[in-house]
């Protein structure tokens, strides 16, 4: 199995991204980390272990890390994910106690721990995280197998006309990130704005009939109300689990070799991911995007994890 940290702010979409990476026998789920996003981060990561408590969770650290960008204020996304941060269902009292250490220097001690190449990081947030990771320990960065993260978008924006939410919360770390030199796959908008939570995705989710799925049912609802309210969407986009569906099958969309680099100085473009598609690719790119979902095979993959999880005591 591929050996992931997931480095989230959950946020609805979060929360399927863990229960897919727990859910499928592909992944081995070495640690949750949460960093400030779509709620502070004490919201996120009460989210977080509410979310391991309900998929049963157990053996992986759970740790908070940074708790604002590295250089500019907090901001966080409540139209979109409620005041909670993961608005909609009942959340139970976590049974996960929260590991000590900061979510950076776990991510370090997991990465200098195991064999080079063997650990994908696999960030759903903004990048705060990693990037300090990288800055404290440059050694993981040739360490690391690849980083697929859910941020970007090479002709889509969302916290603004040209830039997503998690690289414009934070352009600075993204800028590290994206120019660490390990191997970064980008499943951005572009490809995340394929993976509607239609009604038939829904009722395929509450057909599993699990407590589980009737979390993730009702996660969906609120979900859908907001998206259309914020954001005139007819169905809400999952962005996370795309992230986690590339890593347990790089086949679920296709994706493209081409440089990106992140803008930290634009009046209207601050947190674009800049792609440049002119021909040819220079060699040495290290950056991808994500183009195309196969959206059947990605919903399949989130609701047999749903089935593999089943009922949790
Ligand atoms: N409007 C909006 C703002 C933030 C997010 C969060 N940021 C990413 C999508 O932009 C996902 O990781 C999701 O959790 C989604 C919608
Ligand atoms: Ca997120």
């Amino acid at each position: 199995p591929r050996k992931i940290i997931l480095d989230c702010d959950p946020g609805h979409d979060d929360a399927v991204a863990m229960l897919l990476a727990h859910g499928n026998p592909n992944i081995e789920l070495l640690a949750v980390t949460t960093v400030v996003g779509n709620q502070t981060l004490e919201k996120v990561t009460r989210n977080a272990l509410s979310v391991g408590t309900i998929a049963g969770i157990t053996g992986v650290p759970f740790a908070a890390g940074c708790d604002r960008p590295l250089v500019r204020n907090i901001e966080t996304a409540p139209d979109i994910h409620g005041d909670s941060g993961m608005d909609g269902p009942e959340q139970p009292e976590s049974a996960i106690e929260l590991d000590p250490r900061h979510a950076v220097d776990l991510i370090i001690e997991l990465i200098m721990s195991h064999e080079p190449g063997t650990i994908t990081l696999v960030p759903t947030a903004g990048l705060t995280n990693i990037a300090m990771a990288a800055r404290k320990e440059p050694r993981i960065v040739e360490r690391v197998k690849e980083v697929v993260l859910m941020g970007g978008g090479y002709h889509v924006g969302n916290w603004s006309a040209v830039a997503e939410f998690n690289i414009k919360i934070d352009p600075e770390a993204a800028h590290i990130v994206f120019n660490a030199g390990w191997e970064v796959v980008m499943v951005g908008l572009d490809l995340t704005h394929q993976a509607l939570a239609t009604p038939e995705v829904v009722a395929a989710i509450e057909a599993v009939g699990t407590k589980p799925a009737k979390f993730v049912m009702e996660l969906m609802e609120f979900f859908t109300q907001t998206y259309k309210d914020a954001q005139g969407f007819d169905y809400p986009p999952v962005h996370d689990p795309c992230a986690v569906a590339y890593v347990i099958d790089p086949t679920v969309m296709t994706t493209q070799k081409v440089p990106v680099d992140i803008e930290l100085t634009g009046t209207l473009t601050l947190g674009m991911t800049v792609a440049d598609f002119r021909a040819p690719a220079p060699a040495d790119c290290k950056t991808s995007v994500a183009v195309t979902l196969d959206h059947k095979k990605f919903w399949n993959m989130v609701t047999d994890a749903l089935v593999n999880i089943g009922e949790v005591e």
